[in-house]
C-alpha cells in the first residue's frame, strides 16, 4: 500500500531556485522515491510571478510524476502552509542597488515575520523549516521568533551549499572522491565569515588535514573560495547559484527527513549553547540525523585558529540579531 502524502511548502516557487528545486521533489529525490507529495506553492500577489507560477505548474503537470498528489498555488501564506509537513523557504528581498545590509535585514524581517506567524498559525506542529532565502541563518531566526508555539529546533537555516562547495574543493586539491570525505563541517553564518572546518574530515579513514598537510592553502586558499563561491558565481553567471542551492535544498531535507547514517552533515540549527553560541543564534554546526531528528556533534576540540574563526562570523551574527531586536517586537 502506498504512503500517505505529506505537503511541502516551497516559497519563491517562481524563481530561479524553485525552477531548479520543484522537479526533483516531486520527482522523489528529496523525500524518497516512495513518498507521495503535494506542493503547496508561494509566491508574491504580483502577476507577472503569479503566472511565471502557473507556467511552472504546467511543466510539473507535463512531467506526470507518479508520486505528485497534487499542486496549490498561493499567494498568502496563511494558505500555502496550511498542515504544511516541510517548508522551504526559498523567496526573499533580493539587495537592489544602493541597498545597505540594514535595509536588507529590514526587508526580510517583514518577509520572515509574517511567514513565521503564518506557520505558526496552520502548518503541522511537526514542520520541518529549511530557510535559503538570504541572509538565511537570520531570517531563520525572525521566522523562528515569530512562531512561539512551534518548536525552535524545527527551524534551520541552509549551510550545505557551503558544505558540498567545501567537500568539492578539498576533493579537487587532494584527488579524494568526494564522496568519501566523512566529517567536514562548516560554522556559522552563510556569507564569507563561514568557517569550513576540515581538521576532523577522513577518506576511507585518513585524515584529510594530514594528507593535504598545508596550513597555508587553508587560510589563503581553501578558506577564502569556498568563502566567496556566491559572489564568484554571481560574477561568472550574472545570476545567483540556483541549480548547486537546490541540490543542497535537497540534500539537507533528505538528511533531516531520511537520516544521515551516522554521517555527519551541516545545518544551520538554533543553538542551545553549544561551542559558547548563545542560545537562539541559527549557526552552522556539524550534526548527525536519525528519524527526523538533527543531534549537533559536540565535544570537538576547538583550537586558537578556529576559535578565531567562529567568533568572527559569530560576531556578524550576534550583529544582525541585534539589527533585528526592534523589527520583532
Ligand atoms: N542559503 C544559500 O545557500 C543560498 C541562498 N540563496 C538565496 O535564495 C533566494 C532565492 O534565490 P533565487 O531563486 O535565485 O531568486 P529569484 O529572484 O530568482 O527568485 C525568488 C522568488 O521569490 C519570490 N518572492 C519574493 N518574496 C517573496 C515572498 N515574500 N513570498 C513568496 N515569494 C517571494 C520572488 O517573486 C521570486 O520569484 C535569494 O535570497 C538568494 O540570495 C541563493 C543561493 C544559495
Ligand atoms: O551569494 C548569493 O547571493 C547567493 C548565495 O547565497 C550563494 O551562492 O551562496
Amino acid at each position: 500500500m502506498s504512503k500517505p502524502a505529506v505537503r511541502v511548502a516551497v516559497t519563491g516557487a517562481a524563481g530561479q531556485i524553485g525552477y531548479a528545486l520543484l522537479f526533483r521533489i516531486a520527482s522523489g529525490e528529496m523525500l524518497g522515491k516512495d513518498q507521495p507529495v503535494i506542493l503547496q506553492l508561494l509566491e508574491i500577489p504580483d502577476e507577472k510571478a503569479q503566472n511565471a507560477l502557473k507556467g511552472v505548474i504546467m511543466e510539473l503537470e507535463d512531467c506526470a510524476f507518479p508520486l505528485l498528489a497534487g499542486i496549490e498555488a498561493h499567494s498568502d501564506p496563511m494558505q500555502a502552509f496550511k498542515d504544511t509537513d516541510y517548508a522551504l523557504l526559498v523567496g526573499a528581498r533580493p539587495r537592489g542597488p544602493g541597498m545597505e545590509r540594514a535595509d536588507l535585514l529590514a526587508a526580510n524581517a517583514q518577509i520572515f515575520t509574517a511567514q513565521g506567524k503564518a506557520l505558526n498559525a496552520v502548518a503541522s506542529r511537526n514542520v520541518k523549516v529549511l530557510v535559503v532565502g538570504n541572509p538565511a541563518n537570520t531570517n531563520a531566526y525572525i521566522a523562528m521568533k515569530s512562531a512561539p508555539d512551534l518548536p525552535a529546533k524545527n527551524f534551520t537555516a541552509m549551510l550545505r551549499l557551503d558544505h558540498n562547495r567545501a567537500a568539492s574543493q578539498l576533493a579537487a586539491k587532494a584527488g579524494f572522491k568526494v564522496g568519501d570525505i566523512r566529517k567536514l563541517t562548516v560554522w556559522g553564518n552563510h556569507s564569507p565569515t563561514m568557517y569550513a572546518d576540515y581538521r576532523f574530515a577522513t577518506v576511507n579513514g585518513k585524515s584529510v588535514q594530514e594528507t593535504i598537510n598545508d596550513q597555508a592553502w587553508n587560510k589563503d586558499v581553501f578558506l577564502p573560495t569556498v568563502g566567496k563561491r556566491g559572489a564568484a558565481i554571481i560574477a561568472a553567471r550574472g545570476l545567483s547559484s540556483a541549480a548547486s542551492a537546490a541540490n543542497a535544498a535537497i540534500d539537507h531535507m533528505r538528511d533531516w527527513a531520511l537520516g544521515s547514517k551516522g554521517e555527519w552533515v551541516t545545518m544551520g540549527v538554533p543553538s542551545n549553547g553549544e561551542y559558547g553560541v548563545p542560545k537562539d543564534i541559527v549557526f552552522g554546526f556539524p550534526v548527525t540525523t536519525e528519524n527526523g531528528e538533527y543531534k549537533i556533534v559536540e565535544g570537538l576540540e576547538i583550537d586558537a585558529f578556529s576559535q578565531e574563526c567562529i567568533n568572527k562570523t559569530l560576531a556578524e551574527l550576534e550583529g544582525e540579531r541585534d539589527g533585528v531586536k526592534d523589527l520583532l517586537k
